[in-house]
């Protein structure tokens, strides 16, 4: 048997580098994991959490003024950008912190330092050294896809939104997917004048129609703009500082900000993959098998890397699956079937399961309950904005195929809902439970 440095060296300390590094050192393996940037990945340090963070601090821009209508005398409230921005940073500082603590408490040596392959068993850290391992995992997460086009370097990504000086009155906002509707909600609500542009019509492919639909009504009537069929022809800076925006079938759009959110690509480039014969797709994701493996037989990957589903929760588990059947003895896989996921856009969107549409294109008939109504909330705050619940069900079991909603809390209540359908309950069984009332929740066992 060769004799290696580590059993285990992990690239990346994201979601899924973190799960995988800490659960193999528990079950005895040596571990060390490298990490480029900062313990926590991108979810901790510039996604997810930081995300919600503003997502919960814009929100009040909508409480204050609905909370006059509930009595309260709400002076005219200013918002400080600098205050919530230094008050999210330091929370992912110390949660970065609970990161580090985690990999030391479980003895899994951390590696501050890029490291790239340079053998199916050999990795060279940037500092020089070359250390060996029985098993590599690659889970270095994704990087923003900036379109190609002079003067894209004016823009800035969801790299660098969490560190802005100030808040730009006007901002452009290239993309209509996840980070493009959150964010288009965040800077709205913060006061900013959005544009959202995009190069097809559709925003949120992969989500329910009608919900889609629902979002983008809602976000134009609260005075987002959407330019739609705009491919980016270039981006100028004038000398006041400010930008010009050029896309193509629309009038050039001043701007203070251009962030681009038009995806995330797979973070292999420059990792010497090629050195071990490790294949990759034509985006540049790992390409592995359903235990993770890589088509070298001493190299796997999980997580953004792989480009299967971009979710924290979905790396974090491929991690850990990966480390208990390749150092626990207890293989697993996992399930990629009924992932609930949301748009935390204002108001925010959340889906499980099937849509319409997909259900109809594989059973050709799909049966339909919605729910249209305005949160009590929003009737005694004078807020005409509707949410939307949609059950889809199979034509002759009943079973419910999926699960959308649009309206306030929708992530929260969906999470639960996502058990019924993961364990493939039919409609009956959603009718047969007694409503909670008053909720809006309650709407899920009262479509008829
Ligand atoms: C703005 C934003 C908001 C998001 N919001 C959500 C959300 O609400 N819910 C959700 O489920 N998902 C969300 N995501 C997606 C989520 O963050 C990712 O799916 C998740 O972080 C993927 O985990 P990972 O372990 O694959 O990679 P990452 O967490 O990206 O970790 C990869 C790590 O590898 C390091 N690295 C890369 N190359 C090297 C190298 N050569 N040497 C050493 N280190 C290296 C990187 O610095 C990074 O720390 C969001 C993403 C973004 C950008
Ligand atoms: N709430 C969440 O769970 C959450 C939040 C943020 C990000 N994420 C994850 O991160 C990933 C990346 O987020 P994202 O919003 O960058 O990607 P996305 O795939 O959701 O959206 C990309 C958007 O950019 C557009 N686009 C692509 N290339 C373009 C170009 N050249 N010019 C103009 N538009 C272009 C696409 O049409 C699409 O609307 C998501 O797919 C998701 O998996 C999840």
């Amino acid at each position: 048997m060769p004799s290696y440095d580590y059993d285990l060296f992990v690239i990346g300390a994201g979601s899924g580098g973190v799960r995988a590094s800490r659960v193999a050192a528990a079950h005895g393996a040596k571990v060390a994991v490298a990490e480029e940037h900062r313990v926590g990945g991108t979810c901790v340090i510039r996604g997810c959490v930081p995300k919600k963070l503003l997502v919960y601090g814009a929100h009040f821009a909508e409480d204050l003024q609905d909370a006059k209508r509930f009595g309260w005398q709400v002076p005219d409230c200013l918002f400080d950008w600098p205050a919530l921005r230094d008050n999210v940073l330091s929370e992912v500082e110390r949660l970065e912190g609970i990161y580090n603590s985690t990999l030391v408490n479980n003895k899994v040596e951390l590696i501050p330092e890029r490291a790239t392959v340079t053998g199916p068993h050999e990795v060279k850290l940037a500092g020089g050294r070359t250390v060996t391992a029985g098993i590599i995992l690659i889970a270095t997460g994704a990087w923003p896809d900036v379109p190609d086009c002079p003067g894209s370097e004016h823009g800035i990504t969801s790299n660098e939104v969490f560190h802005l000086e100030a808040l730009p009155k006007r901002i452009v906002i290239a993309g209509a997917g996840y980070i493009a509707n959150e964010f288009a909600g965040i800077f709205h609500q913060f006061g900013s004048h959005v544009t959202l542009v995009n190069r097809t019509d559709v925003i949120l492919r992969g989500y329910d129609e009608q919900i889609r639909d629902r979002l983008l009504q809602i976000s134009t009537v609260k005075g987002i703009d959407f330019k739609f069929h705009a491919a980016f022809e270039k981006v100028e800076k004038l000398e006041d500082g400010s930008l010009m925006v050029h896309v193509t079938n629309h009038d050039p759009i001043p701007a203070d900000l251009l962030l681009f959110a038009t995806g995330r690509r797979p973070n292999t480039a420059g990792l010497g993959l090629e050195n071990a014969g490790v294949a990759l797709d034509d985006k540049g994701a790992v390409v592995v098998d359903a235990d993770n493996k890589s088509t070298c037989d001493s190299i796997y990957a999980v997580g953004d890397v792989t480009n299967r589903v971009q979710l924290t929760p979905v790396a974090i588990r491929e991690g850990h699956a990966f480390a208990d059947t390749l150092f626990g003895n207890k293989p697993r896989r996992v399930d990629y079937d009924c992932i609930p996921s949301a748009v935390f856009s204002h108001p925010p969107l959340a889906g499980v399961g099937m849509t319409e549409s997909q259900a109809r294109e594989k059973y050709g008939s799909c049966k339909v309950y919605t729910s249209d109504f305005r949160a009590m909330k929003n009737v005694l705050a004078d807020r005409h904005e509707r949410a939307l619940y949609k059950l889809v069900v199979h034509s002759e079991t009943e079973v419910v195929l999926g699960i959308h909603m649009i309206g306030p809390d929708a992530p929260e209540i969906l999470q639960a809902a996502a058990v019924a359908v993961k364990a493939g309950l039919t409609k009956q069984a959603f009718d047969d439970t007694v409503a909670l009332h008053p909720s809006m929740a309650e709407e899920l066992v009262l479509m008829r």
